[in-house]
């Protein structure tokens, strides 16, 4: 459970990091001019902005949380995923294009009609019926198999990425999991691979059709007639500002939009987790401001993206409803100097109305594209976090752990260890004690493999712990800490999945040495009962014997405890005795003591204070050293 006294309320969150807020008394009064609204909008938009910007940059400094990717790596991700699939591509481009072409053939042949019924001059009525029949038939079909293609094309994107993002967070360091924030990972993995999952299947494809037909349609107006299409293209030309603008900024807001989202998950779970704690210091009025605190700058990054959505569409509606009147107007003049026929002024009308729709869904999927595209940055962020770890080909000569020279710092420039030297003997049990904040669990980590010593080295049989494939470096050395973890799945799936292609006979072997085969046999399925999350209930003492099954099955020579029995009752630790002392029968055995009596039992005991060991001995030697492990086990026998 977090404590949350244990930081100040200040670091509950990463105060730079803030997303845009606007004082209130940037709102405008209500009895206000427009002049005085507008000006205002400005200067609340211009505030947004400006807060977007700091935010994006902060975002993009490594030592501040998960990071954001930029442009050029969204960028080659993209085209990553479309340079394995050119032919696809290919197909989807070519289909799109004969269904865009086959519409756009409609007006020009409905101009024709016109031609025929008014003016006498085109092809005979039922020949041109038959001919627009065809068409419209021919479209229908291209239409359909060109949204199949569309839609598989998608799917197939889709779930590259998907695993994409999938091996990426599995390979995350566990070291940079527990220090960044669990909030801003959840929203990452659940919203933005929503977000980035949507601009894929959707959003690529239906950009590319409708940037297709928009650009065929703009073909076909010029073909149908030149004089026709100009007022058309001007007033479009005129709107290319306000797409520049939009797409210079969107991008940051809707990256500050998305790390509001994730600080609102951070409260969250913080306020979960440590729910006992503001339950028993009445901090529930605290942290319910906090939230609103949080939805209050969410609201501002909100307001800011639906802002320059709201400038983007106003111009662009405006570029795409006036064409429709004045290439009327223009075509009536064309029509009176004898430029352009009814036909054409008829297909000339028609393009322009059938172009506001692709226009429009363009812009949409440009928009959707932009947020999809800044959900990509954050997810692409988590894989610019440098593994601490490849596994290399050597495998362990012996089973001696070696700690040599270790120094480990959790922030550059503060060390917490510093040179540690460590021998163990096969077989060995030793006690690691000193107080609290000395280091003792930073040393157990690193003595497990969970994280790389900053110099020096940790190594099993002349291996580093780090240098080894995890599910080699599981089978020689574990660590044993208070989370026993009870995934979904039947009893059976919990235990095996330490070590793949246990047997059954090898799963009640591990969960009678434990002691718990006889409760499992007597659950409604056995070992196919589904345990885990809503499914059903284990007492502690009950998960915790499946965790210590677990790692009788992966069957590790060295076993390093933290806190693996302080924590929790009497009554269940009584029970967990047994099956602990026959977990670490015959094992070599590293326990950081939180209480003395468990390094009085060991064979040496390791004293650490600011992260170095100032003393190393049995019980009796330490003792008539009269030093510091005297003046504790004195203090603690008293
Ligand atoms: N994830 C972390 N990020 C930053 N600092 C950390 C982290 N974990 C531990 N520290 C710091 O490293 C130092 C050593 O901590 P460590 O947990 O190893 O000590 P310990 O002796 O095991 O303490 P305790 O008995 O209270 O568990 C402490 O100053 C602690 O605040």
């Amino acid at each position: 459970m977090t404590d949350l006294l244990a930081t100040s309320p200040d670091t509950w969150r990463d105060r730079t990091l803030d997303p845009p807020v606007v004082p209130p008394e940037l709102a405008p009064p209500t009895d206000a001019s427009w002049g005085e609204r507008w000006h205002a909008f400005r200067q609340r938009h211009d505030l947004r902005r400006q807060r977007a910007e700091d935010v994006y940059s902060a975002s993009r400094n490594p030592d501040r949380g998960w990071p954001v990717a930029g442009n050029k790596e969204v960028l080659a991700f993209f085209k990553d995923l479309f340079r394995t699939r050119r032919r696809a591509f290919a197909a989807l481009v070519v289909l799109n294009a004969l269904a865009a072409g086959a519409g756009l053939v409609v007006p020009r042949l409905l101009g024709e009609l016109v031609n025929t019924t008014v003016e006498g001059t085109g092809r005979p009525l039922g020949q041109l019926a038959l001919v627009i029949v065809g068409v419209v038939l021919a479209q229908a079909g291209f239409t359909f198999v060109a949204q199949r293609t569309s839609t598989l094309f998608g799917q197939d994107l889709l779930s590259t990425a998907r695993e994409f993002i999938v091996r990426t967070i599995l390979r995350l360091p566990l070291g940079a999991v527990e220090s960044a924030s669990t909030g801003d990972l959840v929203t990452r993995v659940t919203r933005d691979v929503g977000t980035m999952s949507r601009s894929v299947q959707y959003g690529v494809p239906m950009a590319i059709i409708s940037l297709l037909t928009v650009v065929m349609s703009i073909g076909a107006m010029l073909l149908n007639s030149v004089v026709l299409a100009v007022p058309a293209l001007l007033t479009f030309a005129t709107s290319t500002w306000a797409v520049r603008t939009y797409l210079r900024r969107a991008p940051k807001a809707y990256i500050t939009e998305g790390s509001t989202y994730s600080r609102i998950n951070t409260t969250l779970t913080e306020t979960v987790e440590g729910a006992r704690t503001v339950e028993s210091l009445g901090l529930s009025g605290k942290r319910v401001r906090a939230g609103d605190d949080d939805i209050d700058v969410s609201a501002q990054a909100e307001r800011y993206t639906m802002s320059l959505r709201n400038i983007l569409f106003a111009a662009l509606n405006f570029a795409f409803q006036t064409p429709r009147v004045i290439t009327l107007l223009v075509g009536a003049y064309a029509y009176s100097r004898g430029w352009a026929d009814l036909g054409q002024i008829t297909a000339a009308v028609l393009y322009v109305e059938a172009l506001a729709d692709p226009l429009d869904r363009l812009i949409s999927e440009i928009d959707r594209l932009q947020v999809g595209a800044a959900s990509t940055s954050r997810l692409l962020g988590i894989a610019e976090v440098r593994p601490d770890r490849t596994a290399g080909d050597r495998l362990p000569d012996g089973i001696d752990l070696v700690g040599e020279d270790l120094r480990f710092a959790y922030r550059e420039g503060h060390d917490v260890l510093h040179g540690v030297d460590l021998r163990l003997a096969p077989g060995e049990r030793l006690a690691i004690v000193g107080p609290s904040g000395s280091g003792k669990s930073t040393l157990g980590r690193l003595l497990s493999g969970i994280n790389r010593p900053r110099t020096g080295s940790a190594s099993v049989g002349g291996v580093e712990l780090v240098d080894l494939p995890l599910e080699v470096l599981r089978t020689e050395v574990a660590l044993v800490t208070q989370e026993h973890h009870v995934f979904i799945g039947s009893v059976r799936d919990n235990i095996v999945l330490a070590r793949e292609g246990s047997t059954d006979d090898d799963v009640r072997a591990a969960l009678s040495a434990v002691g718990s085969l006889l409760w499992v046999e007597r659950l409604p399925q056995g070992l196919d009962t589904m345990i885990g999350s809503g499914r059903f209930a284990l007492t502690p003492a009950q998960a915790q014997q499946v965790a210590l099954a677990r790692l009788i099955i992966a069957d590790p020579h060295t076993l390093v405890l933290d806190e693996a029995t302080s924590l929790i009752d009497p009554r269940t630790a009584r029970t967990l005795e047994g099956s602990m002392n026959n977990l670490l029968e015959g094992r070599t055995v590293v326990a950081i003591a939180h209480r003395l009596h468990t390094a009085h039992d060991a064979d040496r005991i390791a004293v650490v204070i600011d992260g170095r060991i100032v003393e190393l001995g049995s019980h009796d030697e330490l003792i008539r050293l009269d030093g510091q492990y005297a003046a504790l086990w004195r203090a603690w026998t008293s």
